[in-house]
């Protein structure tokens, strides 16, 4: 458990002061607009902010009290990814993941070891390659294999697969998903990207102007965090469901969202195996009266529960469906003509589906 209470002033432009607890086990996504004091807030657990005034408590330890540090940064035991790489340029890239691993005390459980890093980052080709003679996204690979390898007490992600293609970034948040369920420690991983945290987190904090804004249970929260998206255009809901059926006729899954069901292209998972769902609200919409005749398979009916106006020409309606919500993006005109309110029932057409994870 990583718990903080702290407040930095860098150079009367930007405060943060903020109180949290990180609990182990499990990851929480830090997001939030530039600025907002993300990389700070790593920088103060990191010990790298010499201003910084409160308290770091790590299970009971105090690593920072007042003004003063009480245990320095290397003695930690973290594992860091920063945003930019941070390689040692002599050292070859077996040698940087494991040159931190000299100062580790002792192995917690659950931690990786050096071969299922190696594998699941897929650096077999680069061990033996300086990082300049690797591309940006390669560099962020070994980057975040030296943390995993090095981390003890806590990890510290930021931004870790920016430069990562889209493919290695969904392999590599499923492994680290699967990494965070059984490896008990704190995780603060911080996206730009609301997917990546939807796909891996099991908490969320929202941060603006150097405080927190929301914080919680992910699934809870992802019902607000729209809010705080730069681009609306990236609104969607996340849903979990339940593999219930195979049609192989078909090439489709059934998937239950509570008492309605979903068809999905067919899913290599087990009958009853849970999945985290995206639907983006660009993909949704909606109707007063049952669609028929249509060749979008799911359609799903709603109780409208908050409408949000985006711009003035396009509105985000939120339509609840049995305990879970879906966001529906649609013109202020397309609201006007069907008399949208709260309290509304409706039927979605739901056009497309991006499944996330395949656990809840
Ligand atoms: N060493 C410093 N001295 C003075 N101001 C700083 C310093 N480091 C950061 N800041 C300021 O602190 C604020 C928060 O910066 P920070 O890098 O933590 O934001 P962020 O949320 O991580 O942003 P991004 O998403 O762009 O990485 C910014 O206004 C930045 O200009």
């Amino acid at each position: 458990m990583l718990q903080l209470d702290i407040k930095l002033d860098h150079q009367q432009n930007f405060t943060l002061d903020l109180s949290y607890t990180f609990q182990s086990g499990g990851i929480t996504g830090i997001f939030g607009p530039s600025g907002s004091g993300k990389s700070t807030l790593l920088n103060c657990i990191a010990g790298l902010e010499p201003e910084l005034n409160g308290a770091v408590i790590y299970n009971n330890c105090y690593w920072h009290n007042q003004q003063q540090a009480l245990t320095k940064n290397y003695l930690r035991g973290l594992g860091y990814v920063f945003q930019q790489p941070r390689l040692f340029p002599h050292l070859d890239c077996l040698a940087n993941l494991t040159f931190s691993q000299r100062w580790r005390s002792s192995i917690s459980t659950g931690s990786p070891d050096i071969d299922e890093v190696i594998h699941e980052l897929g650096l077999s080709p680069l061990l033996s390659l300086y990082p300049n003679q690797l591309s940006g996204g390669q560099r962020q690979k070994v980057a975040l294999g030296r943390a995993l390898l090095s981390a003890e007490s806590v990890l510290l992600m930021d931004e870790p697969l920016s430069a990562v293609d889209q493919q290695s970034k969904q392999q590599i948040t499923a492994w680290l998903y699967q990494l965070s369920q059984r490896w008990p420690i704190p995780w603060l991983y911080v996206s730009h990207e609301i997917n990546e945290l939807y796909r891996i987190a099991r908490e969320l904090v929202v941060m603006s102007s150097g405080q927190i804004q929301l914080a919680g249970d992910l699934l809870t929260l992802s019902q607000q965090a729209h809010q705080f998206l730069s681009s609306p255009a990236d609104a969607g809901a996340l849903l979990v469901g339940t593999v219930v059926n195979h049609d192989d006729h078909y090439g489709l899954t059934q998937l239950d969202i509570g008492p309605q069901s979903l068809l999905v292209e067919r899913l290599p998972f087990n009958c009853g195996c849970p999945v985290r769902l995206q639907v983006p609200a660009r993909d949704v919409s909606l109707s007063l009266a049952r669609p028929e005749g249509s060749s979008i398979l799911n359609i799903l009916h709603g109780t409208i529960t908050e409408l949000t106006p985006l711009s003035s020409h396009s509105v985000l309606v939120q339509v609840t469906c049995g305990e879970q919500h879906i966001l529906s993006r649609i013109t202020q005109k397309s609201k006007d003509q069907l008399k949208l309110c709260n309290g509304m029932p409706v039927y979605l057409q739901v056009k497309s589906i991006a499944l996330l994870n395949q656990t809840v």
